[in-house]
């Protein structure tokens, strides 16, 4: 399956919706008078140092990325690029000149992220650079490295997120920082980590031949899913929600990289983000943060007794809002023709909104993060100080102790508005001019007369745009300007929820904040008519201001459910709750391109469901897997193909809330599959196997992805322990024989039933510095490794030094006949991948698979 090139080009749309591009410019037209003047008078730097930060603009981005997963996984990484190939590549010489191998960024925790800076020309030429960007994307694939933009890593570190956190990322698409969120909410050491692929499988304790045999090979012997939960899934949350209906299925697909139970995809206007409910007793526990749950009853009963239903609190909240962009010049070389303030300004009242919206959705001591790749005081310091002013109870954290060597600028706490209007001097009614405005009342005095355009149809601007009185301590704020450390340009803010009651409404309107016309969300006014326990004791300070009348800028698109939708075309929801927890009838659903919300409900299953119990019997599960949190998605609940698993914060909300009203587009993942062929056998023999055996419920195996979340419940003795010839036979064929596979295993593996099956590689320090677990298929005659072609290639290369498989042959023969082959250059596309059913059968095949060159930012 070829991907199609993805990048760039004319009218791509960028991370925020704006109208630029990539397309690449000269340097001689990298000016842009207005952007000089904006910024100039904003006095962002001092200034000797204006040239170098325009110099640097002009430079390339260099490529960066980050050593992800779990700890194990990722230091076994780091220390392959330290020791291997940045050695390797630090003797290239290109035309007699030393080519910079990559570099470990100085910030960054762990020196688990790294950048290099070298022309495709050389990565093409170089075998070295060549080899080292194989082994990138390969690992790319299997979500072992994010391949990110330096500045984009800052925000989520400095969100803190613990394993038990309630996360909300409001503006989420394409994921690269929800992908960092969520590989911190499964940071803890105990906890077994999707993000670890299957190439390298952090073994759980009982099936790990390093550990010795005692109490730790015995499974938890609690019945219940939260004892077994807190033994193995985070107890936290992570929202990924984005309004653009499409956006929000690449966040899908790259969060697919790194299936976890605790993540909930959504697709709202992060402005109007509706309070989701739980269950009283939960939210209790969360807001203790102990990081405990109570069983939220068993899936498919019914509760009988009414649960008293309180509003959702998040620990933490990601604000990465929708901007001009202006800090990534370097790669959207398009702004330097078509910047204007007016995208800046047209962006701040949706910027402040979000930003409101997030702090009333904010635990008392919780944390947000605002964070723009804009260096408009507009989008940044102007929505803070407006935000901060209209809810009382927050403030900005000072982050100088943190991140020490990530070099960064104080946010400025004065600047000059400026509007873009028709030049008075010229003939031409389309070319615009700056024009600053010191204050909002000279503004307001220039709006009020003729060449305002008051009679124009011009919108007033907001007061806010405006520095305020009163110090909020925006020198908090920090700037990261691309000439300090070869970055993007960016802005984050990080704002803290005080512990103490916040003040009484009438107090707060003495304060004198500005507190323009509460506009509250649609779905909140519903929700705050109908239950009383939803009502929060601040929903008086929805100080959402009017939307921007403010018409000059590229407005981004209007979000499901908002107001500026109404116009759209409107059609019913589909799909009932999904059983229990149903909301208040259906509501009409609109998503960004005007069509429906069109997703299956998610039903869960009973624990005694025949197909569960079948599962947990065929596939040697221990009797404490958490089988009241396995799902289904089809409009009958029938387990047909796929079963998902979620943690229970995850269950309770899906079963306490309508699904259409909160637009969940994905929760939780995928863990176990109906086998639908039977590796070399046809899907008639296996049908027919099957029901020979009396099995109507089908036979299940265990998805690669969903493997190291099911590993910990996994009867020991059930696993097979394989060695490196059956490892090499297995990558080298799709179906090999038994006969091929060592003698100890194929032994051990002839006396067992076809189906699915363990196989654990013990390390051996060499090869494999870690245990390595694999999900397999055994048929009556061949065996089938069930992990997706990509994820075989990055295993080959990383323990045999090469690409054995089927399809990494085919590459390399490509590329030997001049074709281009292997692993394709930075934005280039992917090689086609070698027909075979294979990936199909294993269900590996994502049929709603987005081009993933746009998924890296
Ligand atoms: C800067 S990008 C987010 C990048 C993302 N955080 C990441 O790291 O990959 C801004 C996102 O906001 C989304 N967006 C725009 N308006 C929105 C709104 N009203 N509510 C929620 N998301 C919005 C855009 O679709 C875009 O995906």
């Amino acid at each position: 399956m070829a991907r199609k090139k993805g990048r760039g080009g004319p009218g791509r749309k960028p991370r925020n919706g704006a109208n630029v591009d990539s397309a690449p410019i000269s340097k001689d037209e990298m000016h842009n008078e207005k952007f000089e003047a904006y910024y100039k008078m904003q006095g962002i730097l001092p200034e000797d140092e204006w040239d170098q930060f325009l110099q640097a603009f002009r430079e390339p981005l260099p490529t960066t990325f980050r050593v992800a997963g779990c700890r194990q996984t990722a230091t076994v990484l780091n220390d392959l690029i330290k020791n291997t190939y940045a050695a390797q590549l630090n003797n290239v010489h290109v035309e007699g000149e030393k080519v910079q191998p990559p570099t470990q960024i100085p910030w960054y925790p762990e020196g688990l992220a790294w950048q290099f800076n070298v022309p495709k020309k050389v990565i093409r030429k170089e075998q070295d650079f060549k080899r080292f960007h194989s082994f990138l994307v390969f690992e790319t694939d299997v979500g072992n490295i994010s391949r990110q933009e330096s500045v984009s890593m800052v925000p989520p570190l400095f969100l803190d997120v613990k394993p038990h956190h309630l996360v909300l990322d409001m503006c989420a698409a394409p994921g690269s920082k929800t992908a960092q969120l969520l590989e911190a909410i499964h940071s803890s050491p105990h906890l077994p980590n999707p993000t670890s692929t299957p190439t390298i499988t952090e073994c759980p304790s009982h099936l790990s031949s390093s550990l010795p045999d005692s109490s730790a090979s015995n499974p938890p012997s609690s019945t219940t899913p939260s004892s077994s939960e807190e033994l193995t899934f985070p107890t936290g949350l992570l929202i990924a929600n984005d309004s653009d209906h499409k956006r929000t299925h690449m966040l899908i697909h790259q969060s697919a990289r790194l299936p976890s139970p605790v993540l909930v995809v959504t697709n709202l206007d992060a402005s109007i983000f509706p309070f989701v409910r739980i269950p009283a007793d939960l939210g209790r526990v969360n807001t203790e943060g102990d990081g405990g749950e109570k069983d939220g009853g068993s899936g498919g009963e019914t509760t009988k007794t009414k649960t008293k239903m309180i509003p959702l609190h998040f620990d933490r909240i990601l604000c990465d809002v929708p901007c001009s962009g202006d800090g990534t010049l370097r790669k959207n070389m398009g702004i330097w023709k078509k910047w204007s303030c007016a995208d800046g300004n047209g962006l701040h009242s949706l910027q402040l909104r979000i930003l409101q919206r997030a702090m009333r959705m904010l635990k008392p001591g919780g944390r947000i993060v605002y964070s723009t790749c804009s260096m408009n005081p507009a989008e940044n310091e102007a929505v803070v100080g407006a935000a901060l002013r209209s809810i009382p109870g927050f403030k900005l954290i000072d982050t100088t102790p943190h991140l020490p060597l990530l070099l960064r600028r104080p946010g400025l706490t004065t600047w000059i508005p400026a509007l873009s209007i028709p030049n008075p001097t010229s003939t031409d009614k389309k070319e615009r001019s700056i024009k600053f405005f010191p204050t909002y009342a000279s503004y307001s005095e220039w709006f009020e007369s003729d060449g305002g355009g008051k009679g124009g149809g011009r919108g007033k601007a907001l007061e806010s745009l405006w520095p305020m009185s009163g110090d909020v301590g925006l020198e908090r704020c920090m700037r990261i300007y691309p000439h300090l450390q070869d970055t993007g340009g960016f802005f984050v803010a990080v704002l803290e929820k005080e512990l103490a009651k916040p003040v009484e409404p009438k107090k707060r309107q003495a304060s004198g904040i500005p507190a323009p016309k509460a506009k509250k969300p649609k779905l909140e006014q519903e929700e705050e008519g109908g239950e009383d326990d939803m009502v929060e004791d601040d929903v008086e300070e929805a100080v959402v201001p009017d939307p921007n009348p403010h018409t000059e800028s590229n407005t981004p698109t209007p979000a499901p459910g908002s107001e500026s939708n109404k116009g759209g075309k409107q059609q019913k929801g589909k799909g009932n709750g999904g059983g229990k927890g149903k909301g208040k009838g259906r509501r009409e659903e609109l998503d960004e391109t005007g069509g429906d919300f069109n997703e299956n409900p998610y039903i869960y299953l009973a624990a005694d469901d025949p197909v569960v119990q079948t599962c947990i019997k065929k596939l040697h599960l221990t009797p404490s897997f958490p089988s009241s949190n396995l799902f289904v998605r089809n409009p009958t609940g029938q387990p047909a193909r796929s079963l998902y698993l979620t943690n229970e914060i995850v269950k309770s909300i899906l079963q306490n809330n309508d699904y259409e009203r909160l637009r969940i587009t994905s929760a939780g993942t995928r863990v176990f599959i109906k086998q639908q062929g039977d590796g070399g056998v046809s899907k008639l023999k296996a049908a027919e196997a099957a029901e020979e055996e009396g099995n109507t419920t089908g036979r299940f195996r265990i998805l690669s992805e969903g493997l190291p979340l099911v590993l910990p419940f996994v009867e020991k003795e059930s696993v097979v322990e394989g060695d490196m010839q059956t490892l090499r036979c297995l990558l080298e064929v799709y179906h090999p024989l038994l006969e091929r596979c060592g003698e100890r295993f194929r032994n051990e593996l002839g006396g067992r039933p076809s189906g699915n099956h363990v196989v654990r590689f013990p390390k051996d320090g060499d090869t494999l510095t870690h245990d390595l677990l694999v999900p397999i298929w055994k048929s009556n005659v061949s065996l089938s490794l069930m992990i997706d072609k990509k994820a075989k290639s990055a295993l080959s290369l990383r323990v045999l030094g090469e690409d054995v498989t089927v399809a990494g042959k085919v590459a390399a023969e490509a590329a030997s006949k001049g074709r281009r082959g292997g692993a394709p250059v930075d934005g280039d596309t992917v090689v086609a991948e070698p027909e075979d059913d294979e990936a199909v059968d294993a269900g590996e095949v994502d049929e709603n698979a987005e081009d993933v060159d746009d998924v890296m930012e």
